[in-house]
């Protein structure tokens, strides 16, 4: 993908969005979409373990990099960024387009500014893509007005989970999902904006996605070069500060009773949970990726010979607002089966049940794709 004369830039995309908006899932699709084009990625994850790398690796092989434990915007210093985008823009990597995905937590700004500040002759700033969680979205904009902001300074913005507010609405009718689309187009200024479910958008979305000048200039020179306060650890402005994360490994399986037991009573600050449970004896098969976003829970079931990695291990990073981190590792402890390698017949049964669903929503999925697939000629984004 060139871009006129003199040497061959390739575009880097950030790809932001709250905690669980679906990030990832989007990536994910646009890897199996992508037709001839090559993606390269950058994966920042909050947790100590880096899942949302994990969830993209398989598709991507080397052209993944995972730059885990923390906010990339916060990252004392870009150069470790730079060295990424350096080994991604080789020629010989074959990369048209690099997508940073940024942690939910990240403050898209800030990333935006380490791209346009970069001297990397081989890369340009390739514009922000926002993810909108569109059934969690009144609420994450009361906790987190800055929202607001961010949107104002995307290039595309996907409203995501669109299945997930007629369920709220529990009407047949998408008028609340009307309601939130209207709501985001005033906010995201002349950017496009794009409804979706389980991030399916039409990948050239995100080819054509460039930063207008006018964007950047927002952002201006001085903005560039200012001493960021970041620097010196004070970012209290920062969606992040008031969060803090847990991570959890385990070697001997979890009960699932137990740990259904645990999610059932997680605290309200408690909003996301993603991971890989091993149900040891009740389902030797498969591990169970496992996601909550606020109420929200779902599990996976996936072969573990699938499964890219050494060990069958149960790892699970939890992410909150005013958490006691160490307290629920202690209980996630005490979820530990006492019997790996015994299952009583009705152990999985509190598990199934959010497992079920994912299959009623994947009948439906399939159903969509296909009326999608007619429409598919149809969808613009609306600026
Ligand atoms: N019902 C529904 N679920 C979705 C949709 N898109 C994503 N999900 C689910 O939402 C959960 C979170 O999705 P991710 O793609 O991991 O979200 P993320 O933004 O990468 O999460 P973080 O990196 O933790 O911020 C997963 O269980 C997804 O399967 C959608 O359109 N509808």
């Amino acid at each position: 993908m060139s871009h006129g004369p003199g040497p061959r830039q390739i575009p880097v995309v950030v790809l932001a969005g709250f905690l669980g908006s679906g990030k990832t899932t989007l990536l994910n699709h646009l890897l199996h979409r992508s037709g001839g084009s090559r993606i390269g990625a950058i994966v920042n994850d909050f947790g100590a373990i880096e899942i949302d790398a994990m969830a993209v690796a398989g598709a991507l092989g080397d052209s993944t990099v995972s730059l885990g434990n923390g906010c990339l915007c916060c990252a004392v210093d870009a150069s470790e960024l730079d060295v990424y985008l350096e080994r991604l823009a080789r020629p010989e990597t074959g990369v048209d387009v690099i997508v940073i995905e940024a942690s939910g937590l990240a403050e898209p700004q800030e990333l935006v500014r380490m791209l346009l500040a970069s001297e990397h002759p081989g890369i340009v700033y390739g514009g922000l893509v926002e993810v909108v969680d569109a059934a969690e979205f009144d609420a994450t904009r009361a906790k987190h007005p800055e929202i607001d902001r961010h949107l104002a300074l995307a290039d595309l913005v996907v409203v995501n989970k669109l299945d997930r507010v007629a369920d709220a609405a529990d009407a047949a009718d998408d008028s609340d999902a009307a309601r939130v689309l209207g709501v985001v187009r005033t906010l995201a200024d002349r950017a496009a904006v794009v409804p979706a479910t389980y991030g399916r958008i039409d990948p050239e979305f995100l080819f054509d996605c460039r930063p207008s000048e006018e964007r950047i200039g927002q952002l201006s020179f001085d903005d560039l070069h200012r001493p960021d306060s970041t620097h010196d650890g004070a970012h209290d402005g920062h969606l992040h500060a008031a969060y803090d994360s847990a991570s959890f490994v385990s070697a001997v399986p979890l009960d699932p009773r137990r740990l259904m037991r645990f999610l059932d009573s997680r605290p309200e600050g408690l909003y996301r949970i993603k991971g890989y449970v091993d149900f040891g004896a009740h389902d030797t098969g498969n591990r169970y990726a496992v996601h909550a976003v606020g109420r929200f829970l779902r599990f996976y079931p996936e072969p573990w010979n699938g499964a890219a990695g050494e060990g069958r291990l149960t790892q699970l990073v939890l992410i909150g607002a005013g958490i006691d981190a160490p307290a629920l590792v202690r209980e996630l402890d005490a979820c530990v089966s006492d019997a790996p390698h015994t299952a009583d017949e009705h152990g999985m049964w509190g598990v199934l049940r959010f497992v079920q669903e994912q299959e009623q929503e994947q009948e439906q999925e399939q159903e969509q794709e296909q009326e999608h697939f007619v429409q598919e000629q149809d969808q613009e984004p609306v600026a």
